[in-house]
């Protein structure tokens, strides 16, 4: 089977005054149909150079990229036709168009036949949920009706790879949510076929709500490339859980933590004979909370809260262990 894109040893490195900079170095994955791949990096860590290499506006200084099958320097123009890019922000549409005409055009310019533009730009503008907006001037659009728009535009030409880099930037929550729900679906179906996208978003939410997978770029390498639940799973825990008990001290830690997956972190006396305890647990399901109230025989659990442990959190762990 072909992948909808296979990154295979690219380097890219590029000469300044003061030396050369690899950008990337020996980058390898490949992504399939249907898949959401999350690309997480700091800044300078390459990300937006392996963009422009997927995407032909940088020839990679070694190693090969191909995009459904088609390499991207001796086919460039196939897989021009294959992909879309789309960015965050308010840039690159006009504003006098209706959202409807600015699609039709973008859809001319990526070669689409005339005889199709109608339909299609009427297709691409459900998908996102403009329908209702679609006849009015996009200088009208709120922020997210503008990204949601760039995005239909980005599925005008029906593209097997979809790369979009910090959709939600600038969005209220509202907005975002919308926008990620319409990706959602994106992934799964909706357009008719499952395009590969390749989201790039230092906001971890996108990624954390969309993502099946996420590669880690540091230093121009891809240091982890794993199921985004496997990361997750790599933070040691799954949730943070505070609890405030009425009662006795607790039972100290028996060295079974490993086995009930419940770390006691530290626990404090909080004043009128109450308990405030913070744990470190595996899973969160109901076997821990007869856990947590086993290790409180002689209290009376009185409030529970549970914080689970993001994204963010083992980014944060990943890149202090690589060094940072
Ligand atoms: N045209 C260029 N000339 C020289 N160095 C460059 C050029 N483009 C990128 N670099 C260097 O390559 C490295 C990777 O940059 P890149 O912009 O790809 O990172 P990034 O992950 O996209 O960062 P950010 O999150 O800040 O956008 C950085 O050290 C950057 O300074």
């Amino acid at each position: 089977m072909v992948s909808a894109l296979e990154v295979r040893a690219v380097g890219r490195s590029f000469r300044t005054r003061s030396g050369t900079v690899e950008a990337l170095r020996e980058v390898t994955f490949s992504a399939e149909g249907g898949e959401v791949l999350g690309l997480l990096g700091l800044n300078g860590a390459g990300k937006t150079t392996l963009i422009k290499v997927i995407s032909t506006l940088l020839l990679p200084t070694s190693g090969s990229v191909r995009v459904d099958g088609v390499d991207v320097v001796t086919g460039t123009r196939q897989v021009r036709s294959r992909l879309s890019v789309v960015f965050g922000g308010e840039q690159g549409l006009y504003g006098r168009l209706s959202g409807r005409d600015n699609a039709r055009f973008f859809g001319t310019l990526s070669g689409l036949d005339h005889r199709l533009l109608d339909r299609r730009a009427a297709e691409v503008i459900a998908m996102v949920a403009l329908d209702k907006v679609a006849d009015r001037p996009v200088e009208t659009y709120s922020r997210g009706m503008k990204q949601r728009l760039h995005l239909a535009i980005g599925l005008m030409a029906a593209p097997k790879l979809l790369m979009l880099d910090e959709p939600s930037i600038g969005l209220d929550p509202i907005e975002a949510d919308r926008l990620r729900r319409v990706i959602g679906e994106l992934a799964a179906g909706s357009a008719g076929y499952r395009p590969c996208i390749l989201l790039t978003s230092h906001y971890l939410r996108d990624i954390e709500d969309l993502a099946d997978r996420v590669a880690i770029l540091q230093g121009g390498k891809i240091t982890h490339d794993l199921p985004l639940k496997e990361l997750l799973r790599r933070a040691g825990s799954a949730a943070v859980v505070t609890v405030s008990v009425r009662g006795d001290e607790p039972v100290r830690p028996d060295g079974d933590a490993e086995r009930s997956g419940v770390r006691l972190v530290d626990a404090q006396p909080a004043g009128a004979g109450m308990w405030t305890a913070r744990y470190e647990v595996a899973r969160w399901e109901p076997a821990t909370l007869t856990e947590l109230a086993r290790r409180w025989p002689h209290g009376e659990i009185a409030d529970v809260r549970v914080e689970p442990v993001g994204l963010e959190q083992v980014f944060r762990d990943l890149s202090e262990g690589a060094g940072r």
